[in-house]
């Protein structure tokens, strides 16, 4: 449902992609960490159709390399700042891409979907006519998460689903994350730096190190894998095979 074959992407002289290949079977849910600067974002982009491989290929929703425009029908994602427009009410910033080209929904019914995902993330109908800029930031992930399920796409994307939430907020985003993907029967795709996201929203783990999938397995083996770079990254230990500045 989501893979890559043998995925290059470099910037001039800087190769950041060497050689990514994975397969997410439909239905399973992958965490995928990694170091700062490692790549996560451009294989992202790679896999969104917004940068283009160097070589290699990649396949979403059966679509090989596929352009942002024709994924869009496919695809729900979640940004790490939530990304709303502040110009536009809370229920049109869910319901955005369901109004616009063919068979799109007229407004009433776009509010009565909105109203409908609202609810599924704990947001009351009231929330609907906010402005983003009058919601905290919990409530704007809870919100960009009712966009990204809103057309119930079979395949969803979270980036760093947690970032810039407090600990108990970041819970509840992680338990809801789990429960709708799981509801949807969705295949999705996270990328995170917080433990207690691949514990709580991961059937499977791959760490992207030196331009690969270093390390790939399950939940389980990710937490007592003995493996060095693994366990560097998963205790958060300064020293080990990872180089750090301080
Ligand atoms: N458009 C671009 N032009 C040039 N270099 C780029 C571009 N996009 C990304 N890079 C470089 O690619 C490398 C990987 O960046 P990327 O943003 O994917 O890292 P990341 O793993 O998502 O990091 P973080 O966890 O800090 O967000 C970085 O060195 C970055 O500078």
């Amino acid at each position: 449902m989501i893979s890559a074959d043998n995925l290059f992407k470099g910037f001039g002289p800087k190769q950041v992609l060497r050689g990514v290949s994975f397969d997410v079977p439909k239905g399973e849910s992958l965490v995928v960490i990694g170091g700062s600067g490692t790549g996560k974002s451009v294989l992202l982009k790679c896999l969104l159709g917004l940068e283009r491989p160097d070589s290699g290929s990649v396949e979403v929703a059966g679509l090989r390399n596929p352009r942002p425009q024709v994924l869009a029908a496919q695809v729900g994602m979640l940004f790490q700042g939530a990304a709303l427009f502040d110009s536009i009410p809370v229920w049109q910033n869910i319901a955005f891409r369901l109004m616009r080209g063919p068979g799109r929904l007229r407004a009433p019914e776009a509010k009565a979907l909105a109203i409908e995902k609202l609810a599924r993330v704990g947001l009351d109908k009231a929330t609907a006519d906010l402005f983003p800029a009058e919601l905290s930031g919990g409530m704007q992930k809870r919100v960009g998460l009712a966009r990204a399920i809103a057309g119930d796409p079979p395949v969803l994307f979270f980036d760093e689903p947690t970032a810039g939430l407090d600990p108990i907020m970041s819970a509840v985003i992680n338990a809801l994350i789990r429960e709708i993907v799981t509801e949807m029967g969705a295949t999705a795709l996270t990328i995170t730096h917080d433990m207690r996201t691949l514990r709580d929203v991961a059937d499977r783990v791959a760490m992207l190190h030196e331009g690969r999938f270093y390390w790939q397995g399950t939940t389980d083996e990710a937490l007592t894998t003995d493996d060095p770079v693994m366990r560097q990254f998963t205790e958060g230990r300064t020293t080990g095979p990872i180089p750090t500045l301080r």
